[in-house]
């Protein structure tokens, strides 16, 4: 099979990034934030070109009803939750207070906090919380990748016809094709288990360190 896609040097990266909606001041700005409050975490917060993509998904499927797994300082959470309507919500799920008191300020200062939920605890536990009914529209993942297939079981069920799931690091930075510890081993396993699902319709794009997108049948 023929290789289409490209391999992007940094000045064709900043190209691509130069070439979709901008991120904006406050975006820019909890980047600057993360990166200088927490130097040595930053780099758990996703790429803008990713965030873009998320306001651009949510407002694509029309959700209103949205859930993340692994919120950290707000940057996926704001992006999904400027893509909602007024009257659209938006469950967040992360363990860290410390971390998400940081999204907590964005989102207030974008003025979409009235529409997001954080719940402090293990995603796997605090999922099953959530309605069993088919209701959500769209839901990203992105926290412990150990945790990803349980996450993945609690979500698909909720998710109603053409709902999307979102799933952030599924190339490991390459590492899926010869996984060295165990969240390299988790995603493998979890990409090939999900290719098996024939509940969804799957694509993996290689944006960033990768995402899988699952759209429910
Ligand atoms: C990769 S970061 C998320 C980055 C975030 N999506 C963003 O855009 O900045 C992973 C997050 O998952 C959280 N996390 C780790 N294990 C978790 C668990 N078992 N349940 C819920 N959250 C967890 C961490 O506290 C961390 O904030």
């Amino acid at each position: 099979m023929s290789t289409k896609s490209i391999p992007l040097t940094e000045d064709l990266s900043a190209y691509v990034l130069a070439h979709g909606s901008p991120p904006d001041d406050l975006v820019r700005e909890l980047i600057d934030e993360t990166l200088s409050v927490l130097p040595a975490d930053a780099e758990m917060q996703i790429a803008p070109e990713q965030a873009g993509l998320l306001t651009f998904l949510t407002r694509l499927v029309n959700a209103r009803q949205a859930v993340e797994i692994g919120t950290f300082t707000g940057l996926s959470s704001l992006a999904i939750a400027r893509g909602l309507p007024a009257d659209g919500h938006l469950t967040c799920f992360d363990i860290s207070e410390e971390y998400t008191a940081t999204a907590r300020r964005y989102w207030a200062r974008a003025g979409v906090d009235d529409r997001i939920d954080l719940r402090i605890g293990p995603a796997a536990e605090n999922l099953r919380s959530l309605p069993t009914e088919p209701y959500l529209d769209l839901a990203f993942i992105d926290a412990d990748k150990t945790g990803y297939l349980n996450y993945w079981t609690e979500l698909v069920p909720r998710m109603r016809s053409g709902g999307l799931i979102v799933v952030d690091n599924v190339l490991r930075v390459g590492r899926v094709l010869a996984p060295k510890n165990a969240g390299d081993r988790a995603i493998a396993e979890f990409n090939d288990a999900v290719l098996k699902d024939d509940r969804v319709d799957l694509v993996m794009l290689p944006i960033a360190d990768g995402l899988t997108l699952a759209r429910r049948r």
